[in-house]
């Protein structure tokens, strides 16, 4: 149970595109009601207790409510084509949002205003602002591992407070944010240098997964963004994220040890990846700067939940910064996971404009109205096209450079999330959940998988387009800039898949074209697509981005009634990976026949596969460092080029 007391959101400034003209403009307010419930701070939740909530929240079944019914029925009547649709103009005004400068324009979705009006009630009917507040309040609604999901509280202002369980979880993140302040400023001032008095200019984060895609999306947001490029100068930052030593070798590449910094970022601290790369930095290290306990100390710090495991890799816990397991590792890039690297690499400042901007989408989200409401309206569209029209697959396409790591980034969000087949009681889903998404910034992707999606597939598309671009290039003579340029495009494809082109539309603009011919120049057109303006990609609308989708992503698991917050199917490869290791090892090291092995334990085709594998590569047994080398940096070598273990303690 929460105790939650909300001070009033600091006025944004004003972020519109084209100003005050803007249809629906809706400020951000403190509560969707006026007031935000408080609730009574008690003991711990019982297990059982808390499912029986969310439980008790999702029964009827979605499918069983009254709404699915008539929104199957009402996805099967067909609506008029989206060119219709379009002329609509009372239609378009209602599909049209503007909140703290993002505007959401969803007109161009295969919805009519009744679609409209019934996913609305479904909206309600499947308690969604129950659902939200539970979850802004902190109750344990990550059912399958009786955990709090409060990535939220990773935003909350300093002077808010929100107490969980008796604990007020904004002091403990303020606490690691203070933390987080004070050590990055040293680094960058040079107060704190490495073991041989340099200063730390570049840093490597070592992380996989949740652990490494949103930092990494942050920082090619902002890595050309004017201010945070300032801030950045003479620094550099990097990721390390696969256990393919080809990324090891790719991540070390031309670094001086003396000035390296790295972060080793794991939520478990256990992961087989993060932890064989902190292993392997670890020993470049001690190869490149010797065995002196200070080469350790000075030069890796972690990012963890588990402050046990990291001083038992050797990392003293004032250089551990924590966070806590309510943060889905998805979730956590306003957590010291996402915000440490950045802090070293563009200053806290950047960092505190980043939280405020997902601060902004998060009030937005708990208090606005559901009709006016950027993530239930996203959420609610999406669940339109997935479960009731049938369109499975969400293309995320970014007309910025800066954002082309947001697809990779929500990709994992969403498909983690909602990939899910039973609802929260554990029954078995009876629809399909979870869109699959792709994407790539506009204009690459045109000259690439366009071609499906104007005329194969149905693909919903979500354009996320930025009135000022990054770097105001204008060339003489050009009839527009640059970055027109590019959003000459963002606006063009919305209305190409929307329109399409008729029979008589390509006799028309090419009379005389062979009859054969023409359906090959045929777009059916009436094809979905969203479109997301920001005024400009700096910190804070690179958070209110990602807050937007974190939060879709969530409306759909309420609307689905999954458990959006656990990650059980990641498991099973993990298992067999461990099994596999350690038969490798074996095989390696008692020079054992891989049939020997494979006959009892694997089935045919992968014991022919490891065969193959192994057959290539017999003289690695030679690479056990022990027999073979004199030194760890000779084992290292052979390690870059051959994957192998390093030992724990070289
Ligand atoms: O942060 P870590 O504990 O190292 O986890 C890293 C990642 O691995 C897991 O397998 C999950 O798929 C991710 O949700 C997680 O972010």
């Amino acid at each position: 149970m929460a105790f939650v007391t909300s001070a009033p959101a600091a006025a944004p400034a004003a972020h519109g595109c084209v100003g005050s003209g803007l249809l629906s403009r809706i400020a951000p307010s403190p509560s969707r009601s006026g007031t935000v419930p408080a609730r009574p701070g008690s003991g711990a939740r019982t297990r059982a207790g808390a499912a029986q909530a969310m439980v008790m929240m999702a029964d009827p079944k979605p499918h069983e409510l009254p709404l699915w019914r008539t929104l199957q029925a009402h996805a099967g009547q067909g609506r008029p084509h989206l060119k219709d649709m379009l002329s609509d103009v009372p239609r378009c005004i209602n599909m049209f949002r503007e909140v703290d400068g993002v505007v959401l324009d969803f007109s161009r979705q295969l919805m009519t205003q009744e679609t409209q009006r019934l996913l609305m009630e479904l909206a309600h009917q499947s308690q969604l602002e129950k659902k939200i507040e539970a979850m802004f309040q902190g109750d344990r609604i990550n059912i399958s591992e009786n955990r709090a999901v409060l990535h939220t509280a990773l935003r909350m202002a300093k002077d808010q407070s929100l107490v969980v369980d008796g604990q007020d979880v904004v002091k403990d993140v303020h606490a690691v944010l203070d933390q987080v302040k004070m050590f990055s400023e040293k680094i960058r001032s040079g107060e704190l240098r490495g073991a041989t008095g340099k200063k730390l200019t570049q840093v490597v984060a070592i992380g996989i997964g949740g652990s490494f895609l949103g930092p990494a999306f942050v920082h090619t947001a902002l890595e050309t963004e004017r201010s945070a490029q300032q801030a950045a100068a003479g620094r550099t930052l990097r990721f390390l994220a696969n256990v393919d030593p080809e990324d090891v070798s790719r991540a070390l590449s031309g670094l001086n040890a003396e000035t390296t910094l790295f972060v080793v970022i794991s939520k478990t601290f256990t992961t087989a990846e993060t932890m064989l790369n902190a292993r392997t930095t670890r020993a470049w290290l001690k190869i490149q700067l010797g065995d002196a306990p200070e080469v350790i100390s000075k030069h890796m710090v972690a990012v963890s939940t588990s402050l046990e495991k990291v001083s038992a890799f050797g990392i003293a816990q004032e250089n551990t910064f924590g966070f806590w397991d309510w943060v889905g590792g998805r979730y956590s890039v306003a957590s010291a996971v996402g915000v440490l690297p950045l802090a070293l690499q563009y200053g806290y400042d950047m960092v505190e404009s980043f939280l405020t901007g997902m601060r902004s989408i998060d009030e937005h989200f708990r208090s606005a109205p559901l009709h006016n409401n950027l993530p239930v309206l996203m959420g609610l569209i999406s669940v339109w096209n997935h479960t009731f029209l049938g369109h499975h697959v969400n293309a995320i396409l970014p007309y910025d450079q800066a954002l082309s790591k947001f697809p990779a980034h929500i990709q994992q969000v969403s498909m983690e999330s909602n990939g899910k087949g039973v609802f929260l009681d554990g029954s078995p889903v009876p629809f399909s959940t979870g869109e699959i998404i792709f994407g790539e910034p506009g204009t690459n992707g045109q000259h690439s998988f366009y071609q499906l999606i104007h005329q194969g597939r149905v693909v919903p598309v979500d354009f996320i387009g930025v009135c000022v671009g990054q770097q105001p290039i204008y060339l003489p003579g050009e009839p527009v800039s640059n970055h027109d340029e590019l959003m000459s495009n963002f606006f063009a494809q919305a209305d190409a898949l929307a329109y399409g082109k008729t029979p008589q539309e390509v006799l028309a603009s090419e009379p005389g074209l062979p009859a054969e011919l023409v359906n090959h120049k045929v777009f059916s057109g009436n094809r979905p697509s969203l479109s997301i303006l920001l005024p400009r990609l700096e910190a804070y609308q690179v958070g209110q981005l990602l807050a937007l989708y974190e939060h879709r992503v969530a409306v759909q698991g309420f609307i689905w009634g999954i458990d959006s917050f656990d990650q059980w199917g990641v498991e099973l490869g993990k298992q067999l990976a461990t099994k596999m290791r350690r038969e490798i090892s074996d095989i390696r090291r008692d020079g054992r026949d891989v049939s020997a092995m494979g006959k009892d334990s694997f089935n045919y085709s992968t014991t022919r596969l490891l065969r193959s594998y192994l057959a290539s590569i017999t003289e690695s047994k030679a690479l056990l460092y022990k027999d073979v080398f004199t030194s760890p940096f000779e084992y290292f070598q052979a390690c870059v080029q051959e994957s192998c273990e390093l030992p724990e303690d070289e």
